[in-house]
């Protein structure tokens, strides 16, 4: 898989270069690159924003620099991913479908927001996906684009070295939340770990962690139940 992140502030970006991340790219599974909407710029001050026609507060980012971004980077089969307020929930399931994908390109804005007609030309060439990171406003994408990256690549095979450790997750095939976990040692300033989990009953266990995670979704997440 190839992603390609375009932003004002490419710096914020790095951390995917540390991790799971930084491994995949070397074992060839992953190709992350981040790019400097100035440097796709053709004025002496590098614009990327104006005022808004029909007046409002706030800048509004040129299409121009995107529409020579989008056309350097993207290849034919990419999808455009634009995280923004106004998009589409991102959840599990964009997350596992997204992996499928072998070119993802993130438009990362600013300000108020990209011009509109870069959406409504990249829509007509690629596939376009404005995606939201959840009912909270953020500064601009970067933030978001992050945590769509890692959520989508730990998905692509081979990149998680023990695959049975994406099978039991929360928002996973049963919808529930995890259930509480435990590690050495079995008594830590006096709180024991339940007993259940020291029998070596694997029934046991298993009935155990599936009615935590019920009671923790019916509390947290009855949403998820219903
Ligand atoms: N995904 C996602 C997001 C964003 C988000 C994403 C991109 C941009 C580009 C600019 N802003 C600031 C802004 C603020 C308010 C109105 N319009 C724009 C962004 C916010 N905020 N919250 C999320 N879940």
């Amino acid at each position: 898989m190839r992603i390609d992140v375009v932003s004002i502030f490419p710096a914020y970006l790095d951390a995917l270069q540390l991790s799971l991340a930084g491994k995949a790219q070397s074992s060839g599974l992953l190709t992350i690159r981040t790019h400097d909407l100035r440097d796709f710029t053709r004025d002496k001050h590098r614009s990327v924003d104006d005022t808004p026609y029909g007046g409002g507060a706030g800048m509004v980012m040129k299409a121009e620099p995107w529409g020579e971004a989008l056309d350097s980077l993207a290849s034919e089969q990419a999808v455009i991913v634009v995280p923004t307020p106004s998009g589409a929930p991102f959840t599990q399931r964009t997350a596992e479908r997204l992996s499928a994908e072998s070119h993802l390109v993130f438009a990362c804005g600013r300000y108020e927001g990209i011009d509109q007609r870069v959406i409504d030309e990249a829509s007509d060439r690629w596939r376009v996906e404005e995606i939201s990171l959840g009912d909270f406003v953020l500064n601009g994408g970067e933030v978001a684009a992050l945590a769509m990256i890692e959520a989508i690549v730990r998905l692509v095979p081979g990149f998680m070295g023990n695959p049975a450790s994406l099978v039991e997750e929360s928002h996973g095939e049963d919808g529930l939340l995890e259930y509480p976990v435990y590690t050495k040692p079995a008594s830590w300033r006096g709180r024991d770990v339940p007993e259940v989990l020291l029998s070596g009953n694997h029934a046991a266990i298993a009935a155990w962690r599936r009615e935590q995670a019920v009671e923790r979704t019916r509390r947290r997440r009855p949403d998820l139940l219903s």
